[in-house]
């Protein structure tokens, strides 16, 4: 039996990190290989030129599983009976500034948006939020969409999780599929802990645990910390514009795990909305280990948080719970 085709639509899809993701979902790694699919393509009325070409590309991929393509301006058309939301239209940070900086000018984007999936899309709509600072962006777009389950909402700290894991490969001489389980806590901001207690290194046909490794303890509460929080801005230092490629692929893998499932006991970062697990603020959207199954993600429970860990945990929900404050102050102007 063939699949239902699915809605998909895409934000800022005249924008840089668009133009590596649209691809990649016409052509079946997110939604599957069989799975038929409409594009919606969402952006402001001065870029509708801009995309306009994308849309030439996309029909010249000549990709067999997109059905059709919907550019437009009207956040109503854009959101109409969709099933999945990859939210990645705002400004993104120059050199200088942090994520935070973009709370302001960025999150009644997400307001307005939240309201437009409210009134317009499925209610079983999967909405993963790229757009800066993406955390409190999809905290805010759940509140003004309360027709939609809370847990719908999520916000995208797949890049730091691929970073981690390609930092670890690199340490320890190993392919990337050969380290699973490191795990970004909090918030996608410089304070964000990326956690490699628990990752496990697959080496000469045997595993180990990175953190009985000795030799690399200072390496691993050091350097590779602050490599992985710094990565994004070390990008822009670079390239003078934020992560584009690696940023859509992480959103593909973000997507991919939450329509399909994880795979056994291998689990993925995602920001979700906290139940207040390991002792972090409820009512924020805190990056956690999750597991999913059937579309439904559920937090790893049971991991042991030493005293660095609790600090760090601390820090990060306390930035997101400043940032809530800030958000709902811009919101209510
Ligand atoms: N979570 C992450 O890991 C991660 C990684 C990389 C980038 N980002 C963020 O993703 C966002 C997009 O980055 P980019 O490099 O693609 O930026 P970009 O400037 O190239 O593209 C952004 C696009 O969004 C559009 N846009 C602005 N307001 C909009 C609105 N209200 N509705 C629809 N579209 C709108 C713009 O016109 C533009 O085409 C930035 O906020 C960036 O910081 C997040
Ligand atoms: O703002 C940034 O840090 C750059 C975009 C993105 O958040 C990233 O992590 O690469």
């Amino acid at each position: 039996m063939p699949l239902e085709p699915i809605r998909v639509v895409v934000t800022g899809a005249a924008g840089q990190i668009a133009y590596s993701l649209l691809y990649q979902l016409a052509k079946g790694d997110v939604f599957g290989p069989d799975q038929p699919l409409y594009l919606h393509l969402l952006d402001i009325p001065v870029m509708m030129g801009v995309l306009e070409g994308v849309v030439m590309e996309l029909m010249d991929c000549a990709l067999p599983l997109l059905l059709g393509v919907v550019p437009t301006a009207d956040p109503a058309e854009g959101f109409k009976d969709i099933d999945a939301a990859f939210l990645v239209g705002a400004m993104p940070r120059k050199e200088g500034m942090e994520r935070k900086d973009l709370l302001a000018a960025n999150v009644k984007i997400f307001k307005v948006q939240g309201q437009a999936l409210d009134q317009h899309a499925k209610k079983t709509v999967k909405v993963l939020v790229v757009g800066n600072p993406a955390n409190t962006n999809a905290l805010i777009c759940s509140k003004y969409a309360p027709s939609i389950p809370r847990e719908n909402f999520s916000a995208m700290t797949r890049l730091d999780q691929n970073r981690a894991q390609a930092q670890l490969a690199a340490r320890f001489g190993v392919g990337i599929d050969n380290v699973r389980n490191v795990i970004i806590w909090g918030n996608h901001s410089s304070t964000q802990y990326p956690d490699a207690r628990f990752a496990v290194v697959t080496k000469d046909g045997g595993e180990s645990r990175v953190a009985d490794s000795a030799a690399d303890a200072a390496w691993l509460q050091d350097q590779f910390i602050s490599t992985v929080q710094k990565r994004g801005a070390a990008v822009i230092a670079a390239r003078k514009m934020s992560s584009a490629m690696s940023a859509a692929k992480a959103a593909c893998d973000h997507m991919r795990d939450w329509w399909l499932g994880t795979t056994g006991d291998k689990y993925v970062s995602m920001g979700v909305i906290s139940d207040g697990s390991y002792n972090t603020p409820k009512d924020i959207i805190f990056s956690f280990p999750v597991l999913v199954k059937d579309k439904q993600w559920t937090i790893v429970q049971g991991l042991e948080l030493d005293a660095f860990s609790v600090q760090k945990l601390q820090q990060t929900g306390q930035e997101l719970n400043e940032e809530k404050e800030e958000a709902l102050a811009v919101c209510q102007d």
